[in-house]
């Protein structure tokens, strides 16, 4: 299988160190088949459990070096957010092996861990440590947190909950790009908040991928992950079915348009 051999962004220097091993996953969820109401009625009588388990991922494994940013493409349903909750550690293989060096966040629920009774402020401080921030590198980041997140002064004393969705994953995000993390999962974040905010988040995630940050991207905004990443993984029903340049990647997820004959 191809690999791109010049990984990462043009400016970081690349480790050979690896700071994500996916080796040999398998993950499976158990779904419920729901057919007929006749059909359902009748395991029910006879106690008959019609839940099945549904192979998810199947023995996908792939290497991200340090410093590398690289995409996981595929259609709806192919297994790109499973491996992403895997490496995040939300999920447990059940076969199989991942493995992560450094700090690890996640841009996948933003403000997630947002507590509603809580103000702005407060939640700024509990986020971050959730995200292993200490109080002091909490404090020397405070007024960049904010300031990104373009949360006024007086909101920022106001309750979680009576912020707008847009508002709390503004500053959700706003936290985590402000932590000391080594590799970032970045799950379709840029969508986040209105155009002028999606502009300034792509920004950040930019700079972030060129002070050598691992990035790892789940996202089915081609053109994005184009300027992002360098490399491509194409899940297909579980499975890896390429893993190299990530032009070749979306070329496989979008085949190009032929020409029309003139
Ligand atoms: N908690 C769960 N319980 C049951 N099935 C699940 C669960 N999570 C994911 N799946 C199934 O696993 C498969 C892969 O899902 P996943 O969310 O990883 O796909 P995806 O590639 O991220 O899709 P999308 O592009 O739509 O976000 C899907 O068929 C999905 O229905």
């Amino acid at each position: 299988m191809p690999r791109s051999s010049e990984a990462g962004s043009p400016s970081a220097a690349l480790s050979s160190k690896p700071a994500i091993i996916v080796h040999d996953v398998v993950k499976e969820f158990r779904i419920k088949h729901a057919r007929t109401l006749k059909e359902a009625f009748v395991s029910l009588f006879k106690k008959q459990d019609r839940r099945r388990e549904f192979r998810a991922l199947d023995g996908i494994s792939f290497e991200v070096a340090e410093g590398e940013s690289i995409a996981v493409l595929g259609s709806n349903g192919s297994g790109k957010s499973t491996t992403l909750k895997l490496i995040s550690g939300v999920l447990q293989p059940d076969e199989g092996w991942v493995r992560t060096r450094g700090r690890v966040a996640g841009l996948l629920e933003v403000g997630a861990g947002f507590h509603p009774d809580l103000t702005g402020r407060d939640n700024i401080y509990l986020n971050a440590a959730i995200l292993g921030m200490s109080k002091e590198e909490t404090d020397a980041r405070f007024d960049a947190i904010v300031e990104f997140s373009g949360i006024s002064e007086s909101f920022l004393d106001t309750e979680v909950k009576r912020y707008s969705s847009g508002m709390r994953s503004r500053l959700g995000f706003a936290v985590a790009v402000h932590t000391e993390v080594d590799v970032l999962l970045v799950d379709e974040v840029l969508s986040v908040g209105d155009a002028a905010f999606r502009a300034k988040c792509n920004d950040k995630i930019l700079e972030l991928r060129d002070q050598g940050k691992t990035m790892f991207v789940v996202s089915h905004n081609l053109g994005t992950v184009k300027k992002l990443c360098t490399r491509g993984i194409v899940l297909k029903g579980g499975k890896v079915v390429f893993d190299g340049d990530i032009g070749e990647a979306a070329d496989i997820v979008a085949p190009p348009k032929p020409k029309p004959k003139k």
